[in-house]
């Protein structure tokens, strides 16, 4: 089992009860969709597994490691064994999309002839093969997003967390979005993806966790969810 949550509740400092007795399991190789209101607490639960966040209550364990007893020490390797992808891609704009991708690796001392082999195979994966020397600005919202996805794949991540990859972007290109992260999940790696889009969600035949105040409400098994 990867991702175990037992009895695990957050209540922020301001007193707000973001999760809320949350039990769950996450298997190596699975696709889960985090879905629920606004305010429900998807972002709590994701910050959760990188340790942004410490529960007020319950056990959190990542590949059997308890990351709520994790030293602080401890806290960079959890997160270079995460990638995560953002709604608004974070992209660094003064920086080329070969120059993006590159930067991930070499913030953790990836050697540089690594550096040189395993760029150039993740824009290819992601479908950006010569737009290598682009900057940011200058690529579409979809675009742009492949590069974020590359970037958070660039450590070979246990697992690719993504809080509303989709958000910012138009239904096509949703899709093929999508299309890549089912891809990804293909080749390995788990994926942990937060959204309110129930049209995405209703065509991928895969399991989703539904939280309502705080609380699971709903786990539903590949393909259940809106059938
Ligand atoms: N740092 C914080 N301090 C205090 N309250 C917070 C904090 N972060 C989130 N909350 C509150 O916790 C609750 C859950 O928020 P969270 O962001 O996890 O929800 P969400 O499901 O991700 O919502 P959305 O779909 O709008 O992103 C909300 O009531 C929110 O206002």
């Amino acid at each position: 089992m990867l991702i175990q949550f037992y009895n695990v509740s957050k209540i922020y400092p301001n007193g707000v009860k973001a999760l809320d007795d949350v039990s769950l399991k996450i298997d190596r190789g699975e696709f889960v969709f985090l879905m629920g209101p606004s305010g429900a607490g998807k972002s709590t639960l994701i910050k959760m597994l990188f340790r942004e966040e410490k529960p007020t209550r319950g056990q959190i364990f990542i590949a059997s490691r308890s990351i709520v007893r994790m030293k602080r020490k401890e806290i960079p390797a959890l997160r270079r064994s995460m990638g995560i992808v953002f709604q608004d891609f974070k992209l660094l704009e003064n920086k080329t999309v070969y120059e993006n991708v590159a930067f991930a690796m070499e913030v953790v001392g990836a050697k540089p002839n690594d550096i040189k082999y395993r760029v150039p195979e993740l824009l290819k994966m992601v479908g950006l093969k010569g737009k290598e020397k682009c900057f940011p600005g200058e690529l579409s919202g979809g675009e742009q997003q492949r590069v974020g996805i590359a970037r958070a794949l660039a450590n070979q991540p246990m697992v690719l967390i993504a809080d509303e990859p989709t958000g910012n972007l138009d239904v096509d290109t949703s899709c093929e979005i999508m299309e890549l992260l089912y891809d990804i999940n293909r080749r390995g790696t788990t994926v942990i993806m937060a959204t309110h889009a129930r049209e995405l969600v209703r065509n991928a035949h895969k399991r989703v966790i539904i939280l309502e105040k705080g609380k699971v409400v709903g786990d539903y098994p590949n393909g259940e969810f809106l059938a």
